[in-house]
């Protein structure tokens, strides 16, 4: 009689046979199992087996964003020391044009462990998926984390002001990693679209498209947190420290911002939060068309010119890494309406 031996290991690692999982991943088996509630489990169970999140949900290990076409402007590529990221596809795109227009994979009403669960789970019993092949192949930065709560958190963007508020992770645009002077703008519509916007020309093919994380994208109104502030805020957030160029050289962004907190002070500027719904965006953009207009109805149409070459001119000498272009020219702006509508009170 054979007596029955155990097969030797494969010598190439991915012809092994995995052993006979305890985790079935058919569909029926994901169903009766979130039916049953056997998804409520911590990260330990997640890898019960050796087994991977990807493979617990059945969905393919090599599909991780490489070379994804998003559409005819962007794909998703290998970006230096960051994983993967996003870049043009497409040359000549000027600033304010529309680069990716995307709904939400997943919307939660609130983010922690259960409900970041519950919402991955929904996919399943819905049959999403690829939706949830799109979730999967987002990354998680800390190894060892492999859970949905840890790929939320780490792809999800803020569409309330508080912490553990409502969060939407996206495919495309959850792939864009964060710089402290972007490139684009993202935009979250409150029914859980979101648009990412060019916040400068992009003339070549092949250039990141960059995002920022923070909200440090605004008008400048608010205080500007320093290197070590946005570095913790990085890791507290997304699981990373920020590597982009403002960050290397803190000294030289400390005293940029610095500089224009003492500006924004001396012109009373404070504002506590940044923009992080879509209406509040439109209502800044509103404010900003306002001025703007209210500006050349009483002749001034010159000196908006003015200020923003100047400002302009300014940012490009000594405000290269701390701020965008367009922030600045919006603060200068701002300034300089200011202290004319100051001076017009006092005639
Ligand atoms: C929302 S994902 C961005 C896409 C991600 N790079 C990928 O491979 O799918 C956030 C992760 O990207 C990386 N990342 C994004 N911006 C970065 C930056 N400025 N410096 C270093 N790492 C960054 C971090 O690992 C972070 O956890």
């Amino acid at each position: 009689m054979k007596s029955h031996q155990p097969r030797p290991e494969h010598p190439n690692p991915r012809k092994r046979k995995d052993p006979p999982s305890t985790l079935t991943t058919t569909r029926r088996d994901r169903e009766k199992r979130a039916k049953k509630g056997d998804y409520e489990r911590d990260s330990t169970e997640a890898l019960t087996g050796g087994k991977s999140l990807r493979q617990f949900y059945g969905v393919p290990e090599h599909k991780r964003g490489r070379g994804t076409i998003l559409n005819d402007k962007l794909r998703v590529r290998v970006s230096r020391g960051k994983g993967y990221g996003v870049f043009t596809s497409k040359a000549g795109i000027v600033a304010g044009e529309s680069l990716l227009s995307e709904e939400a994979i997943l919307d939660l009403p609130r983010l922690d462990k259960k409900t970041s669960l519950r919402v991955v789970q929904r996919l399943v019993t819905q049959n999403k998926h690829a939706e949830l092949g799109e979730f999967m192949s987002l990354t998680i930065s800390r190894t060892g984390q492999d859970t949905e709560h840890e790929r939320i958190r780490n792809n999800a963007f803020r569409i309330d002001s508080t912490k553990t508020g409502r969060h939407i992770v996206f495919f495309g645009i959850s792939h864009a990693n964060h710089r402290c002077r972007p490139n684009a703008r993202m935009i979250i519509h409150d029914s859980g679209w979101a648009e990412l916007k060019a916040l400068e020309d992009l003339p070549r093919i092949g250039t990141e498209v960059t995002n920022d994380y923070l909200g440090l994208d605004d008008w400048g109104y608010s205080t500007m947190p320093r290197v070590a502030e946005v570095q913790a805020a990085t890791e507290d957030g997304w699981g990373f420290g920020c590597a982009c160029a403002a960050c290397l050289d803190a000294k030289t962004t400390d005293t940029v911002r610095e500089h224009i907190e003492t500006m924004q002070k001396s012109m009373g500027f404070t504002r506590a939060t940044w923009p992080g719904t879509a209406t509040e965006l439109r209502q800044m953009d509103e404010c900003f068309a306002q001025y703007t207009s209210d500006l050349q109805s009483q002749g001034w149409w010159n000196m908006l010119q003015d200020v923003t070459g100047y400002a302009k001119k300014v940012y490009e000498k000594n405000y290269e890494e701390g701020l965008t272009c367009q922030q600045y020219s919006n603060m200068t702006l701002a300034a300089h309406y200011h202290s004319r509508a100051c001076d017009r009170l006092r005639d």
